[in-house]
């Protein structure tokens, strides 16, 4: 069989050396190319610590895949990175996998019509842990009986984005099943601003950021005489990896626009 053949946005950071290290072991994939903000022209062995010294480094996507023959971008970099190589990966009909979190509605919906005008698979995974994905759909499952919820996502000090993409696609799933309701006491008062964290339709998100953490959420649900939490921790960034595996094998499968790994799991 083929390998797919995979660029890779992002090297050096945390989820992308991850993400190096999984295309460089995986027998069906193939690295091609990454795309770091530097070191153009130099090669990854050259800015990393892997044995890669055929895998080139370019800083502009544009030249990279008009250079190299990809099928697959892998993203996890930064929001307006990632969405520019998205947008460029579709209409050089190269499949986008996106880890990078912090894109718009507006941005979605962008990338949505360009993989349908396209007629390729794109994949936006807000988080690619097994784990934190059936978190999302017990969440769900749950909302069904609980009207009151709170989401409380806690992740380390360097995480640009808040409320996380696990906490808004956690909250839109949760909007799937449970009617717009403000929640707390009605006359309520902040008396610090933002004690009560961010509100989506009533609901309330809390975004904890600490040194020491790596992603957390717990999604707790509360109705009279009683609490349901459901807690999911990764602890490192390999616990993304087989998700990130299972998206580069599915992209190359569908010909559609898809949000989330839950719509993609068996
Ligand atoms: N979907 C998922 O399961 C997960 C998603 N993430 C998301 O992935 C993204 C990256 O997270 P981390 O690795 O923790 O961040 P990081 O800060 O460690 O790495 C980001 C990397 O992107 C690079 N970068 C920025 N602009 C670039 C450009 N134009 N071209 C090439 N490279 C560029 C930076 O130099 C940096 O090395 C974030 O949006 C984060 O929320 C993180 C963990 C899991
Ligand atoms: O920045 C991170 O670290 C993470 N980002 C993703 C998010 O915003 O949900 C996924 C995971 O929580 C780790």
């Amino acid at each position: 069989m083929e390998k797919i053949k995979i660029v890779i946005a992002g090297p050096r950071g945390r989820m992308g050396s991850e993400a190096v290290k999984l295309a460089y072991e995986t027998p069906g994939f193939e690295l091609m190319a990454v795309l770091d903000r530097k070191n153009n022209g130099l090669t990854l062995g050259e800015i990393g610590h892997y044995p890669l010294t055929e895998v080139p480094v370019y800083s502009d996507i544009e030249e990279c895949l008009q250079a190299v023959n990809a099928d697959v971008l892998v993203d996890l970099t930064v929001p307006e990175s990632g969405m520019h190589h998205a947008r460029t990966a579709l209409v050089h009909n190269v499949r986008p996998v996106i880890g990078t979190t912090g894109f718009t509605p507006e941005d979605l919906e962008e990338l949505k019509e360009l993989s349908s005008e396209k007629g390729i698979g794109c994949i936006i995974a807000p988080n690619f842990a097994i784990g934190a994905v059936l978190m999302m759909k017990f969440a769900k499952m749950a909302a069904k009986y609980f009207d009151d919820v709170e989401i409380i996502e806690m992740h380390h000090d360097r995480k640009l984005d808040a409320p996380s993409g696990t906490a808004i696609k956690t909250a839109q799933l949760i909007t799937e099943e449970r009617q717009p309701k403000k929640q707390g006491h009605p006359e309520e008062k902040e008396t610090l601003p933002g004690a009560r964290g961010a509100d989506l339709e009533g609901m309330r998100i809390h975004s904890v950021r600490l040194p020491g953490l790596v992603a957390h959420q717990e999604v707790l649900f509360g109705s009279d005489g009683q609490t349901l939490k459901i807690r999911h921790d990764s602890y490192n960034r390999a616990s993304f990896m087989s998700g990130v595996k299972a998206a580069v094998e599915t992209v190359m499968k569908i010909d559609s626009f898809v949000y989330g790994l839950e719509n993609i799991m068996e």
